[in-house]
């Protein structure tokens, strides 16, 4: 059973297309992470999703009717990107008053203790650091007992050690039965988490895989080197850059490139070998899903 889906969704803001005609659903007890650079549309399908915002075209689907009508978010918990909280109230205030939203909401004791907030209890929202409210906007999202959780960009601003917490209460709310999307800008964090990794980039949903298999697409290699005559034909190459003699080669296999230039007797200087950037991997995915 999909908890959520869309169906072909678009949704422009003026000239600006932000999701491209995107399918995409989630299966009760699924733990699904979206990653994406900035500005891959991210928010955007979170946002369709919860509904927040309404499709230009296309159909989304929560809990099986339309995410705009409030019976059909009863059982959802959101904690958007960005949250304002009362600067006055005390953390525990903040809880009893979204708690009073719920029929039947967790006690306010188990819920700041899921997440390890117990010692921030009496101190105003306004007082805590950033990392402090950040955890905080993302323990609201569990108090109503939902069965589903969108959390965009939940980590943002966490050190080691409160991301682990964060973390940690999501597992606990995941191994239960829940089900949970979030989203990332780094596949370490979903891989912390998921076993779902579905890749957004330029409005467009680029790889739904595994982790595993999505590492693979994106552990691309930046391959530069010098080189005063032209390249032979070289296999596995995403993308060229060129800097005068300089040439940069995106590759999924360094070591097969090299051996493959060597084999050629291209006469090459200054070899370098480094990763590329998780944000250099969605280009050359990017660019290869253009190119299909
Ligand atoms: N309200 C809006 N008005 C105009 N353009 C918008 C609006 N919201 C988003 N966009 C644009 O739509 C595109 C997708 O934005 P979105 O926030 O969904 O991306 P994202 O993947 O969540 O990015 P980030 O990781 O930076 O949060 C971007 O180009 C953004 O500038």
């Amino acid at each position: 059973m999909f908890l959520a889906r869309a169906l072909e969704v678009t949704r422009r803001y003026g000239d600006k297309l932000a999701l491209d005609q995107v399918s995409f659903d989630v299966a009760a007890g699924e733990l699904v992470g979206l990653l994406g650079p900035n500005g891959a549309g991210k928010s955007t399908l979170v946002n369709l999703l919860t509904g927040i915002r309404r499709p230009t075209s296309g159909r989304v689907e929560l809990f099986g009717g339309d995410p705009r009508v409030p019976a059909h978010r009863r059982e959802l918990g959101v904690t958007p990107q960005e949250t304002g909280l009362p600067a006055s109230l005390r953390v525990g205030e903040v809880v009893d008053f979204v708690s009073a939203h719920y029929d039947n909401p967790l006690p306010r004791a188990e819920l700041l203790d899921r997440f390890g907030l117990t010692d921030l209890v009496r101190r105003q929202t306004g007082g805590l650091s950033g990392g402090e409210k950040r955890r905080v906007a993302v323990a609201l999202a569990f108090v109503g007992r939902p069965r589903m959780v969108f959390l965009d960009e939940p980590t943002t601003g966490l050190d080691v050690q409160a991301r682990r917490l964060l973390w940690d209460g999501i597992r606990a709310f995941s191994a239960e039965g829940g089900t949970v999307v979030l989203t990332s800008h780094y596949l370490e964090e979903i891989e912390a988490l998921a076993r779902r990794v579905v890749v957004i980039g330029g409005g467009r949903v680029l790889a739904d895989d595994t982790v595993g298999a999505v590492r693979g697409l994106v552990a691309v290699r930046r391959v530069s080197l010098t080189v005063r005559e032209p390249l032979p034909e070289l296999a596995g190459v995403s993308d060229i850059e060129r800097d005068g003699d300089r040439l940069h080669l995106l590759t999924g296999d360094a070591d097969q490139l090299v051996r493959d230039l060597v084999a050629y007797g291209t006469a090459f200087e200054d070899l370098e070998v480094r990763p590329t950037s998780l944000e250099e991997a969605f280009l050359a995915l990017t660019r290869e899903s253009a190119a299909a």
